[in-house]
């Protein structure tokens, strides 16, 4: 019996790591292994799940579907030859089209006697999509190949905003069986190992080019930028800096996170945001023979990568 494969794709900042995190809470006796793709240099998303029963592979530095589409084949490869697994979830980067990720299940012989695309999962942020999508054409190729899409973060939504969103949906993933929901707190059960996703199913046609998509262009105006230190944080200069970074970038600060050692905080403090909208909480404590570093992904258009540095350097102690 094949090993179903939920890929996991929606824009940046919508809820695919939250609802990563549902279903490794509630696994429902199946035993996940993980790939979890970020644009960025450094992975966050991996420090997010704090799971130890899973194999967790994070591939940082470029998109599944095409930089680090190699190493996705490798891991693939390598997850399978190791076995220990009865299902596998892939996070996909906000910025990845799900066409040539779904082909490279198509396109190798020997992974596809053990692996089958079993649902593309896209989760969209209800509270941005309006603005959005005409904006960032990599949000009509995802919606275009899901087969299930959850509409999250509905409660900021008022029931008329909720139906236009909705419809909106509908138009952009008429096959897609919609979920609305807030938190992605929704029947993660009934997501993996469905079949949803055929490739027979002319949905796949009618994403996929007749050619595999072996590179593809993102947007060139959408960076990102890594910061690092073994210094710690001063949480007062660092939210003024954050604050500075909202109003300078508006809507073009897409997406921001990471795991920061805070002055005088002996646990791990993980931060995030989508354009104005961010939020954070202490985790757990820093183990003993753990090094305090924190590390800081910003992901946005014409992000100046120097004028972060140096703003940020002064945050530190
Ligand atoms: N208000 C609200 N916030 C949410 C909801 N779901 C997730 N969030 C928050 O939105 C932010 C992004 O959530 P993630 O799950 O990390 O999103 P993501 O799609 O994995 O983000 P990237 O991997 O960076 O593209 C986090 O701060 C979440 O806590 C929701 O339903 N409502």
């Amino acid at each position: 019996m094949k090993i179903p494969v939920t890929v996991l794709t929606g824009y940046l900042g919508a809820g695919k790591t939250t609802l990563l995190r549902r279903m490794l809470a509630n696994p429902g006796g199946k035993q996940f292994a993980v790939i979890v793709n970020e644009f960025a240099e450094l992975g966050i998303d991996s420090e997010l799940i704090e799971s130890s029963d899973e194999q967790v592979i994070q591939l940082s530095n470029g998109c599944l579907c095409c930089s680090v589409r190699g190493d996705l084949l490798r891991s693939l490869e390598l997850l399978v030859q190791k076995g220990g697994f009865d299902a596998l979830i892939i996070e996909t980067t906000g910025l990845a089209n799900p066409a040539p990720i779904a082909q490279t299940f198509m396109l190798d012989d020997d992974l596809n006697d053990e692996l089958i695309l079993d649902s593309v999962v896209c989760v969209v942020d209800g509270a941005h999509i309006q603005g959005y999508w005409k904006r960032h054409p990599e949000i009509v190729h995802q919606l275009a190949f899901a087969d299930t899409v959850v509409l999250n973060k509905a409660e900021l939504l008022s029931g008329s905003k909720a139906q236009l969103v909705e419809d909106l949906l509908r138009r952009l993933s008429p096959r897609a069986e919609l979920i609305r929901t807030s938190h992605c707190d929704l029947d993660v059960l009934a997501l993996a190992g469905r079949a949803a996703y055929s490739l027979d199913d002319t949905r796949f046609d009618a994403a996929l080019p007749q050619t595999p998509v072996l590179l593809h262009r993102h947007d060139d105006e959408v960076v990102s930028v890594s910061l690092a230190t073994d210094r710690d944080v001063v949480p007062d200069r660092f939210m003024k800096f954050i604050q500075t970074l909202q109003q300078a970038y508006g809507e073009d600060l897409l997406r921001y996170k990471g795991v920061l050692s805070l002055t005088n905080e002996p646990r791990r403090f993980v931060f995030q945001g989508v354009q104005a909208m961010a939020d954070g909480d202490v985790q757990r404590r820093w183990a003993d023979d753990e090094p305090r570093a924190s590390k800081l992904v910003f992901i946005g258009r014409n992000l100046d990568a120097q004028a972060l540095r140096t703003s940020f350097e002064a945050c530190l102690r």
